[in-house]
């Protein structure tokens, strides 16, 4: 039997609720073959992240060239790439192999307040990796930063997608869960018009990898060769449907619910 296959270059969340962990589970979800090349190791729970221990830039660059070299790949997808060495290898790796459907979620602050991507390293995230990205997806905070515009607004959002595109990616989704009205509501542009994807407000505390949830689950459609436009839609559907999942595990903000196509679509 053939199957697609996806590759999550990301960080370890002992708690499992997102980095690979998330990557991995929505790979399975979507009857996709997962692969991963690991970043970093994070101790981290649903009330925060207790310590980070990154690899070295070459190790992981390793992973990727050993599961390539064989298996081979049809998407990827990168979170958390913590420091800069790391950033400027993968980058260096997508030039030249290539990368294919490559997703790349900015990782940069875990939504409990921690730094996973450190100060010196967005400048290498913005110019060297997000010009070979065929999708990037910043949250309010990423978008902010990537952009240099203040966010607030649906149409806010609109105009920074368009300055992050003009960065080099070919696809931006600027991603609204932090949203304060409308939250839920992510604008996607594609280089020539910018759509508002908009859902319910799901009313839960329990949020924990949306992000990393979202871009695998589009990494995952363009492995199944999926348009982008419409992998977008479909990804959102699941993480929305992960929402109305979430798990009331710890004593934080637990993780989506990953095994919703198992127990029902609500
Ligand atoms: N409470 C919510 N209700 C509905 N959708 C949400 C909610 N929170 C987040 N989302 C959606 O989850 C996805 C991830 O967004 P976000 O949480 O902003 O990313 P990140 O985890 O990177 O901060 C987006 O599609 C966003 O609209
Ligand atoms: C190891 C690791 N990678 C990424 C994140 C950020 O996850 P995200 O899906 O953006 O979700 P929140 O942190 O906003 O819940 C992480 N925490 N750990």
């Amino acid at each position: 039997m053939s199957i697609p296959r996806a590759l999550t270059i990301a960080g370890s969340d002992s708690g499992g609720g997102a980095g690979i962990q998330a990557d991995l589970r929505t790979f399975a979800f979507h009857c996709v073959h997962g692969m991963s090349a690991l970043t970093c190791v994070t101790a981290q729970n649903t009330l925060g992240v207790q310590g980070v221990v990154p690899l070295e830039a070459d190790f992981v660059a390793l992973q990727i060239e050993s599961v390539l070299g064989d298996i081979g790949v049809d998407s990827v997808k990168t979170g958390m790439l913590f420091d800069a060495p790391i950033i400027r290898r993968v980058a260096q790796l997508a030039a030249q192999l290539p990368l294919p459907n490559l997703v790349v979620d900015p990782v940069m602050v875990s939504r409990t307040g921690a730094r996973l991507l450190a100060d010196e390293a967005v400048a290498a995230l913005r110019d060297s990796l997000l010009p070979l990205a065929t999708i990037v997806t910043p949250n309010l905070h990423e978008a902010r930063i990537l952009s240099g515009l203040t966010i607030e607004t649906i149409e806010d959002m609109a105009a920074a997608a368009q300055r992050i595109a003009a960065l080099g990616a070919r696809y931006v989704l600027v991603k609204g869960g932090a949203l304060g009205v409308g939250r839920g509501s992510d604008v996607f542009y594609d280089g020539k018009q910018t759509v508002v994807l908009a859902t319910e407000t799901v009313d839960t505390p329990h949020t924990h990898g949306t992000g990393c949830t979202l871009a695998a689950a589009i990494a995952a459609q363009l492995a199944l060769g999926e348009p982008l436009p419409t992998a977008v839609r479909l990804a959102k559907n699941y993480v929305t449907r992960a929402l109305h999942h979430s798990l009331a595990i710890g004593g934080g903000q637990g993780p989506v619910g990953h095994f919703w196509p198992l127990i029902g679509a609500k």
